[in-house]
Parts: C-alpha cells; structure tokens; sequence
C-alpha cells in the first residue's frame, strides 16, 4: 500500500437517476480497532479482536506493534489475533506510521514504556501535523522526548515505565493527546491523574472511547471532573474484543440515502454507535432543511460529508467549531472551501475558520465537468463523491486514498448500483 498520490487515478461518477436502495456493512471503526490493537499489544497473553478494520491506519499501528515485538496475526478480513508479553521492545529502526493520526499519537505515548531510543516518523502530511502539547505534557513527567518543531518525527528514550503523578494536558487541537496519555497512563509506576488545561477539547466522545476501551481492558479509570481522570496502575488484561462499525464511515451513507431519497441498511442503528459521529445522523435526517449554523466540534470527521450535502440544501449553512479541522489529514476547510467553489464559484467560502456553504438545491441535476482535488485525505474523497451522485462530471482525483479508514468504499457505491467510471 501507498501513501504517494496517484495523480493518474480517477473516478468519475455518474448520477444516480434511482434512489439508493440496499444493505452495505461499514468497515469496523478505525478510532476503536487502533485502540484496542495497542491495549492488546500492552497486555500480556493473547487477545482476538474482530469486527476489525483492515485500512492503512490500522495496517501501519499493526506493523508498528509487530517492529516491537507482538506477535499479531490476521485470521480472517476483520480479525486480529494479539499475542504480547505485555511489553513493547526497541524496534531496530524508526517506526513508520504514515499519517495515521491515531497511531502517531498513541504511540508517542505509548513509546515511554520501551526501554531505549525509538523515533515515530510519518509522512509528509504527518510532518506538519501538530503533536508539540502532547511531547511537552509527556515531558513534565520526566520522559525524555523531543519532536521536530512540534510536529514528527518524535524521539523517545523510554525507561520501560511510565511514572506517575499528574499530567496537564492542552486538548484543544487534538484529542488524541489526551487518549494517548490516558492509554499509557495504566502502564504507571503509580496513580496518574491527567486533567486538561484549556476549556476546550477536540471532540470528548473519542476520549469516552478511550476510556471505554481501557476498561475493556482491565483498567481502572475514574472521571474525577470535566477536566480530570485517574488512572490506577493496573496494566492491561488480554480480551476478547468486538469492534463496532465505523460511524465516520456511516455518514457517507447515511447522506446518499437523503440525497438520493433512498434507503441503505447498515445493519446497525444510529443509537448503537458509541463513536462521535454518530451524532451526525440527526443532523443528515434534517436534509434538506439542514439548521443555519452547524457546529462540527463533537463531531469533526462528519463534517466533510455535511458540508458536501449542504451545497444541495434549501438555505446555506454555517460550520463552526472546526478550526481543528485545518490540522487533519489536510487543511479540511480549506479544502471544502475550495473544492465546493471548483464545483461552481461562489457555492462555499471561509470566514475565520468558519466554513459557509451558500446551498443551492438547483444544482442537482446539472452537469458541471470538475476534477475534485482530495489532498491526500479520504474524507475529502468520499464526501465529495456523494456531489457526483447528483451532479453530471464530478471527478474524484487519486481515489485510493479512501484506503486510509475504508479501502471498500467505492466497492460499496458500486454495490448500490452507483455507476462509477476509472481512470487508471
Ligand atoms: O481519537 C480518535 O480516534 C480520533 C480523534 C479525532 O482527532 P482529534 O482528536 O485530533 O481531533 C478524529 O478526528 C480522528 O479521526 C480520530
Ligand atoms: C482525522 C482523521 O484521522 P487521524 O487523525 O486518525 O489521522 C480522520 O480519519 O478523519
């Protein structure tokens, strides 16, 4: 697999003239199968995991796990069999972990608990991506750590312990960070209290999540206040663990169903989800009466597929609370403002970090021959194909790159009878 676009590679879809009717399986949740993949590696003895999601991300903290010793074998598509002695060893050269979000952070934390140099590397987008309020909280509880001005590569001399005591964290541009400190915390000479400095924190469900998963796990975590866990140093217990499917994967389809006025069974109900953006189905129901202001903090990820649907909206609609989103995997308000306005200038624009979809039902329908630039960023890729779904000449460039979170996402259009068109 790979993470250098694919220039030549394209996807033009041709609009559905039927409503999508038909039963599609999201891939299991990346943020869920990351997490418990590193619970398992920390925990002694063997651990299955199933309703996996096999994608770059997990493919690259899988392979990670394996450079440090852990045994992990892949049974079946959606299985992985875990089997550690509870300890993670130097790997003999730098790990590398593309722009997997999740395993960058998680592991830098994580990183503390080896004995000996390790240096977590990404891509080129990985590189630019902040983890600086995560190396300095690690840092105050005396691990030696240093980052390249506040992004990757990270270099860690672990002492094969994680200490104790309290960390203050800034979760404001990432949550990861705090899932990260939370995850390794277990692994303490002693209790640990990671409490937040800002007021703000990038979407809390993913820190729900953690703690969930942690528990799972054996931990024992307690929310002392708002702002404020403990962690006891229990370690981690080998389990069993059934990942559920992944929400952010689920927006994609819960909004071809209202835009094409279909009905898509997921085999999963919106309530099920423990994910964050989850939330997002309530507000893709409301299509085409999506609300005048939308605030995508507690469900960040869902935000590329909304504002995509809000182009075919009755009224325009605002996004706020995503500064967060110009850290992604690309720059993701500017690439929605951007590529919304290739679609037909003027349909989105900035203000601040705020996102403003002008909305124009009259563009179902037409035909308006654009090559969707996607920046390396699956989300930008699969949001922008639901406008083909409506819209005649809309052309996804590098489509691959829906690898990162859901390799079977075209598969699964084309499954739904949506014509697509490839250009190798
Ligand atoms: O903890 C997680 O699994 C995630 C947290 C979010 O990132 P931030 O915490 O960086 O906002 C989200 O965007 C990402 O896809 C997954
Ligand atoms: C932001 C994302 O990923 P990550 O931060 O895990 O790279 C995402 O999947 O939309």
């Amino acid at each position: 697999m790979t993470t250098v676009m694919d220039r030549a590679k394209a996807i033009t879809i041709t609009p559905t003239r039927a409503p999508l009717i038909g039963r599609v399986t999201p891939p299991g949740s990346k943020s869920i199968t990351n997490r418990v993949l590193l619970l398992a590696a920390l925990a002694k003895g063997t651990s299955r995991i199933t309703g996996a999601l096999k994608s770059l991300d997990t493919k690259l903290m899988a392979a990670a796990l394996r450079d440090m010793g852990v045994g992990i074998e892949e049974p079946d598509e959606t299985s992985f069999t875990v089997t550690s002695t509870g300890t993670l060893k130097a790997p003999g050269k730098p790990l590398y972990l593309g722009n997997a979000g999740t395993a960058m952070r998680f592991l830098t934390a994580a990183l503390a608990l080896v004995e000996g140099e390790v240096i977590a590397d990404g891509d080129e987008h990985m590189r630019k991506r902040p983890i600086g309020p995560l190396v300095t909280a690690l840092r105050s509880v005396g691990i030696a750590i240093s980052d390249t001005n506040g992004c990757p590569p990270v270099t860690v001399r672990g002492t094969g312990r994680f200490g104790a005591g309290r960390i203050e964290i800034d979760g404001g541009l990432s949550s990861q960070y705090v899932s990260a400190l939370l995850m390794a915390a277990a692994c303490g000479t002693g209790p640990v209290e990671v409490a937040l400095t800002g007021t703000e924190i990038g979407a809390r469900g993913y820190v729900d999540l953690t703690v969930a998963a942690m528990k799972a796990f054996g931990a024992r975590v307690e929310k002392l206040d708002e702002a404020t866990w403990r962690i006891e140093p229990t370690g981690y217990v080998a389990t069993d663990f059934y990942v559920e499917p992944d929400a952010s994967a689920a927006t994609y389809l819960w909004a071809a169903e209202v835009l094409t006025g279909g009905r898509i069974d997921l085999g999963v109900a919106p309530e099920d989800f423990t994910q964050p953006d989850a939330k997002a189905q309530a507000v893709i129901a409301q299509f085409p009466h999506l609300p005048a202001v939308i605030d995508g903090s507690q469900m960040q990820d869902a935000i590329p597929t909304i504002a995509v649907l809000a182009a075919f909206n009755e009224t325009p609609v605002r996004f706020v609370g995503i500064a967060n989103l110009r850290v992604k995997e690309c720059d993701r308000v500017r690439a929605l403002s951007t590529e919304l306005a290739r679609i037909r200038p003027g349909l989105a624009h900035e203000e601040g970090d705020d996102l403003i979809v002008s909305s124009d039902p009259a563009l179902a329908g037409q035909t308006l021959p654009t090559e969707i630039e996607t920046y390396s960023d699956h989300r930008i890729a699969m949001s922008f194909a639901l406008a083909g779904l409506k819209i005649a000449g809309i052309t996804i460039l590098d489509p691959d790159c829906v690898g990162k979170t859901y390799p079977g996402y075209w598969k699964a259009l084309a499954g739904l009878g949506v014509e697509l068109e490839e250009r190798t």
